[in-house]
């Protein structure tokens, strides 16, 4: 079989239950920009529907797994749903697609299922994660982030947002729901949706890493600039002050708001900036320490880095503990040279970034062991 040598983009649609995953990806499957995609949809349940509502323009590019939930129970399905998938869905020793679209069950976590896509040995050297969609129902949105866990991590991992149901919600309701997301996931896009439409353009090649040939829009995936910015300054760390910066008030461990147990009390969002160029050394050992300690609470980090004696930057990007391999760019998107690092994290403040790459950057280089 003729093997594409790229790794196969994957996108991950993901959102509430009942708040128009299904709705979006009816429409997007008809859109000629997808009829190369195949879509696995995960429904839970003795009846499995929702595959039947999806009309798509190839209809034996639709895979349904119904025998639980993708996060939990059914990960081994996956690796092995995409492990078939490429020579079940091959003619002539040709791939009969060119992206994977999946739609997990409204109750899903995404952490685990980027874990499979992102560690398996055979998964993660074919397919690559492209992106995360969530879609938030504008009239209910804020009522389930509130209640539900799953909604405020879908909300806090997507690359992108969309606001279904616009025709149903009120000004009082999009304004709330905003704000909320506000804090949650101040960077990615927000699409408003209505019936499922949007264009394809908005939920593809999401990634850096999407790109055949293609200069990386990497200022466009990190958009450091939505988050509240801290500047790491090596020999007066007390001078900064990330309050001055914050327009996202989650982000500075301070509530204006009365109910102490809203999921998204422990989640925050914000940039992390190095003037100056960092020690790969330092770099991977702060990493290796800071995942093998609150790594499950880091929902997510993106970066681009400036490494002393490189040229050009390494972008990198990680779920939880896992990295993707760091990505080295053909050259600066832009002026600024500065290491530019975004995270989402449940109960990790800044100041533990700041305090741990403080650790690590001052500790001298250990001089080499001589054997007697
Ligand atoms: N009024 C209105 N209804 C919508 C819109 N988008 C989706 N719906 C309806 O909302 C309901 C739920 O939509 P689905 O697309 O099935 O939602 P889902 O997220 O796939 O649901 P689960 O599979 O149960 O998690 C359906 O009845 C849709 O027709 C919209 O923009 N406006």
């Amino acid at each position: 079989m003729t093997e594409d040598p790229l790794p196969i983009p994957v996108t991950l649609l993901t959102g509430f239950l009942g708040s128009g995953k299904t709705t979006v990806l009816n429409h997007l499957v008809q859109q000629p920009e997808l009829a190369d995609a195949l879509v696995i949809i995960n429904e839970f349940g003795e009846m499995a529907l929702d595959h039947l509502l999806v009309a798509h323009s190839t209809e034996s590019l639709v895979v349904e797994m119904s025998s639980g939930c993708l996060c939990c129970t059914i990960r081994g399905d996956l690796v092995q749903t995409l492990r078939d998938i490429t020579w079940r869905f091959s003619r002539n020793g040709e791939r009969q697609f060119r992206r994977v679209l999946i739609e997990t069950t409204g109750l899903a976590d995404p952490a685990p299922i980027l874990h499979t896509l992102m560690t398996h040995p055979q998964i993660a050297a074919r397919y690559r994660l492209d992106g995360i969609v969530a879609t938030i129902d504008l009239a209910t949105g804020t009522n389930t982030l509130d209640q539900h866990v799953e909604a405020i991590k879908q909300a806090a991992m997507a690359d992108v947002l969309l606001l279904t149901k616009a025709d149903l919600a009120t000004d009082e309701q999009r304004a709330a729901l905003a704000h909320r997301l506000d804090g949650i996931n101040p960077a990615a896009p927000r699409w408003t949706v209505r019936n499922g439409a949007l264009a394809p353009g908005k939920v593809l090649d999401l990634g850096v890493f999407s790109t055949a040939g293609k200069v990386p829009d990497v200022e466009r995936w990190l958009k450091e600039e939505a988050y509240a910015e801290s500047r790491f300054r090596p020999r007066a760390p007390d001078r900064y002050s990330p309050a001055s910066h914050g327009r996202h008030r989650y982000t500075h461990g301070q509530r204006e708001h009365g109910d102490v147990n809203r999921h998204d009390d422990h989640i925050r969002a914000f940039c992390f900036t190095v003037d100056e160029p960092i020690a790969e050394d330092t770099l991977a050992t702060w990493l290796d320490v800071l995942m093998a300690f609150v790594g499950s609470n880091i929902l997510r980090v993106k970066g681009i880095l400036n490494i002393e004696g490189q040229d050009a930057p390494l972008v990198i990007h990680g779920v939880q503990h896992i990295f993707h391999p760091p990505v080295p760019l053909p050259a600066w998107p832009g002026e600024d040279r500065r290491s530019r690092l975004v995270f989402i994290t449940r109960d990790v403040g800044r100041e533990l970034i700041e305090a741990t790459f403080r650790a690590f950057r001052q500790v001298p280089p250990q001089p080499e062991e001589h054997a007697a």
